[in-house]
């Protein structure tokens, strides 16, 4: 059929002002949804399906979409268009620096809106906690900030990781001569969530004695996205609404009887429960918050702990290297009892142990994708030195570190494959040369799994103790095989989903077993650290 005549018939029976009318409508609403965009702002970067595309996309890939967005247009800077809002992307390392430092961009409005939603607190205990100060005190958030990167540090430091990696040593120092777990990923989420949950809470401990709680923090890590939706979430997340439940349940009992004043317990868990006590806030939801202390100390460093075992246990000269490198940290005694004490000294990682070191840090740069969020305040201007980008006031920005930690730009074509020494110094590696120092400049800019600014990671010490730690001491004293005593297979390593940073191992990743196998010459000894 003619086109004309199609037209035709569709139009019969409407009057060309209907039509008209219909235009202008359509014409309106597309004008409505354009973002409008000053000629300052970062330039747009269009989805491929109008207005929902990237929010569909976000969805579909989480943070692999902003690897796949950079791949189809690398822009250090851009704006997304969403339905009729929009969110910069800055995946310059010099910019992603200068915006996780600057004052008008902040963090503290996601603090706020997700901490209600993913922590089921009530509004009266919201009250103090929005409060963002004066002119005589300072705002809540400000001051709880202070106070807990205060408490992860010197002699409070020390005591949390003796405290976890002691913990390490208790569970390590009961395995057999053989060991098999069904999977490995999940026996060291178990291991590491009691050990890190003991040096966080101390004596009184809920989680120690009940599998069950680890079991349902995970639940609920696993479905943190719909608790903070929001929507039914008891009908549409139920074991993440149960697992929370659970946990809240178990905290909210360790807070009324006030065990977080028992000498035990981490500076960290006291100056937290201190001042939630201060402002007013009831047990009740302080048993509620600190369900964020207990998931945000295990969510990034035990996948990180995995991927970084998984990498080491399938490179033998890496593994031989490792194993001198630890030796030479190691003093072994004899006890009374006949047995051997071998004592690592983790104060002598830094110095000691250059290939752990960097294995380590190259392991977070292939597994740490976190997606930094930040809003601006106010319109702020942002430069990299040589242009400058208006940030309008109210937007949201995202800074995913995945992007700059695949650049081969930065880290040549070896870019997305493991390398134990990538992270080894010029010196380290023999090679102090201009270029290689300034290389090494470029790549540390381009490194970021920590965040930056005033929010930047206040356990990221912590995790380096706990994780070198106990990879310190499976793969010195320990094989680490599959179940047939071959060489295991590193699952595949995805990106992170939103709301996560570090990527967990899916499918037969999760069910991979091992075997830890005690080593010939270190059979009989029983583990130790000192910090
Ligand atoms: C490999 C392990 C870890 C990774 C990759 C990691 C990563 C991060 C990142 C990306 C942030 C947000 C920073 C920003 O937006 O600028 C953060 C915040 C935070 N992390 Fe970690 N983290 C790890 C381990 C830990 C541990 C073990 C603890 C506690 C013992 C911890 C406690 C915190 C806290 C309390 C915050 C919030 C700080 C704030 O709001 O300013 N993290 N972490």
């Amino acid at each position: 059929m003619p086109v004309a005549d199609a037209v035709s018939i569709l139009s019969q029976g409407y009057t060309p002002s209907i039509i008209l009318a219909v235009v202008a409508v359509l014409l309106i609403i597309r004008q409505r949804l354009a973002v409008q965009l000053d000629p300052k702002e970062p330039p747009i970067l269009k989805p491929k399906v109008p207005y929902i595309g990237h929010i569909i996309g976000l969805f579909q890939h989480h943070g692999a979409y902003f690897d796949k967005l950079y791949a189809r247009k690398p822009m250090p800077i851009a704006t997304l268009p969403m339905i009729n809002a929009k969110l910069y992307i800055i995946t310059d390392p010099v910019m992603a620096q200068n915006a996780f430092r600057h004052k008008n961009l902040s963090f503290d409005p996601f603090t706020l809106e997700f901490a209600q939603r993913m922590l089921g607190v009530s509004d009266e205990s919201m009250v103090p906690v929005r409060f963002a100060g004066d002119e005589k005190n300072p705002g809540f958030l400000a001051q709880f900030l202070k106070e807990i990167h205060e408490a992860m540090r010197g002699e409070y430091l020390h005591k949390m990781n003796a405290d976890v990696l002691n913990g390490v040593a208790v569970t390590i120092n009961e395995l057999g001569k053989t060991f098999e777990p069904e999977s490995l990923f999940y026996w060291l989420r178990g291991t590491i969530t009691v050990a890190t949950s003991n040096a966080l809470f101390g004596s009184f401990n809920p989680f120690k004695d009940d599998p069950a709680l680890g079991d349902a923090l995970w639940d609920f890590d696993n479905g943190l996205m719909g608790l903070i939706l929001n929507l039914f979430p008891a009908i549409t997340f139920p074991a993440a609404y149960k697992g929370r439940a659970k946990i809240q349940e178990a905290l909210i009992k360790y807070y009324t009887a006030e065990h977080d004043l028992d000498p035990s317990v981490s500076q960290m868990a006291k100056v937290r429960a201190a001042l939630f006590r201060r402002k007013g806030i009831p047990a009740f939801d302080i048993g509620k918050f600190e369900l964020a202390l207990i998931h945000v100390s295990t969510a990034n460093a035990i996948p990180t702990l995995f991927w970084n075992l998984c990498f080491v246990a399938t490179a033998p000269k890496t593994t031989a290297t490792i194993r001198k490198e630890i030796e030479s940290i190691i003093t072994v005694s004899t006890l009374d009892n006949g047995k051997r004490e071998a004592v690592i000294d983790i104060t002598k990682f830094d110095t000691h142990c250059p290939v752990l070191v960097s294995s380590y840090r190259e392991t977070i740069r292939l597994a740490n994708a976190q997606l930094g969020a930040r809003r601006a305040m106010e319109d702020t201007i942002l430069s990299d030195g040589k242009n400058e980008y208006l940030l309008k006031a109210g937007c949201d920005i995202q800074l995913p570190a995945g992007v700059p930690h695949l650049n081969e730009a930065a880290w040549g074509p070896t870019a997305s494959s493991f390398d134990a020494t990538r992270f080894m110094s010029p010196e380290e590696r023999g090679d102090s040369s201009a270029k290689a120092r300034l290389e090494d400049r470029e790549q540390k800019r381009s490194y970021f799994p920590f965040g930056g600014g005033k929010h930047l990671c206040p356990g990221r010490n912590f995790a380096f103790a706990e994780i070198l730690g106990t990879i310190a001491v499976l793969v010195t004293g320990f094989d680490v095989n599959n179940r047939d005593g071959g060489m295991i297979e590193i699952p595949k390593l995805g990106r992170a989903r939103l709301g996560e940073g570090v990527a967990k191992p899916t499918g037969k990743g999760l069910t991979m077993g091992a075997r830890i196998e005690r080593r010939t010459g270190w059979e009989d000894v029983v583990w130790k650290f000192t910090c």
